[in-house]
């Protein structure tokens, strides 16, 4: 939680103000941030300066696991997240790509389970960094990247986590994942939780120790619409002890997180925050 005050706390004292042009909106920016998340000790990295949704975090996750391309699909299992970018982005909206309500297109988890071979076929990412770790194998290649710059053109958002890096260290896992623009106020809550989470659900199917999990941001902004409330009210408030996440044990398998894993697998305890602050999302 202090790491993540404190990036907050450096963005609104020496965050720089940048156009964005696909928003319309002013961003005050900062470059570079590093977090680290202690899954060995389970110490959630839950906000508690505010409430956080960690479920709707959770679900996100699931579907990119899924290869979801449909926002429906991420609602049915428990986030509303992906509803503003398949459905009221204009050019989206335009693009003749999108095939209806509620797609998203070519994005996040159907880069990592279906990447398109130029020789037609796919590459299931995910699945083969699943096999190797459970075979104890770690090919210091261990990657799933969702980043595929030749079909950005079929998806409604470019990925913001766009890389995820599996380390295996003696029977310990480690993890490093990549983003390349982070909306700190909405959006880090999000991916902090999807982090950690990520490498606790891998170390549990292939049979490791979790380690420690690196998220590494390269722009970390706050929209102008969001700062007043994080500095006058979040970044007033004293946060409180990380709680403790709980998976299902009966998760086992890649299997079983696709077929009938869904947010009830799946608690937290300790959990003591803060009143909600609804920070406005920008399209
Ligand atoms: N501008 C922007 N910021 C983001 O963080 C973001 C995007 N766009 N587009 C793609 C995904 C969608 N993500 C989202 C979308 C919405 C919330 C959100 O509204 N969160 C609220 C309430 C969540 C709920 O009720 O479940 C929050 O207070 O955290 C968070 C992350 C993260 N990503
Ligand atoms: O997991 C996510 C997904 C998205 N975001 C934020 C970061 C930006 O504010 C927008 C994406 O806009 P771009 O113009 O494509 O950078 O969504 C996030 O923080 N986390």
């Amino acid at each position: 939680m202090k790491q993540y005050l404190e990036l907050c706390q450096r963005i609104v004292d020496e965050g720089v103000w940048i156009e964005n042009e696909r928003t319309g909106k002013r961003c005050l920016t900062v470059i570079n941030a590093d977090l680290e998340y202690r899954v060995d000790r389970n110490e959630f990295p839950l906000i508690t300066t505010r409430k956080s949704y960690w479920k709707a975090a959770i679900a996100e996750l699931l579907g990119y696991i899924r290869g979801y391309s449909n926002a429906a699909d991420f609602r049915a299992i428990g986030t509303p997240t992906w509803d503003a970018n398949a459905n009221l982005n204009e050019a989206w909206l335009a693009n003749p790509h999108r095939k209806g309500e509620d797609d998203m297109g070519r994005v996040y988890g159907v880069q990592g389970r279906a990447w398109a071979k130029p020789d037609g076929g796919v590459v299931d990412q995910l699945r083969k960094v699943v096999d190797n770790l459970s075979r104890g194998l770690d090919d210091r290649g261990e990657i799933i990247s969702f980043y595929n710059p030749g079909e950005f053109h079929m998806g409604c958002l470019r990925p913001c986590m766009h890389t995820h890096n599996f380390s295996l260290l003696g029977d310990t896992l480690y993890l490093t994942s990549y983003q390349r623009s982070c909306d700190v106020p909405l959006g880090l809550n999000f991916n902090q939780v999807q982090v950690f989470t990520f490498l606790a659900l891998m170390a549990q199917i292939t049979g490791h120790k979790a380690g420690v999990a690196y998220h590494k941001i390269v722009n970390a902004h706050i929209y102008e619409d969001q700062v007043e409330l994080m500095r006058d009210v979040q970044l007033k408030r004293e946060p409180y002890p990380a709680p403790q996440l709980e998976i299902n044990p009966d998760i086992k398998t890649l299997e079983d997180l696709e077929t009938w894993v869904t947010m009830d697998d799946f608690a937290v305890h300790n959990y003591k925050h803060h009143p909600p602050i609804a920070y406005p999302f920008s399209v």
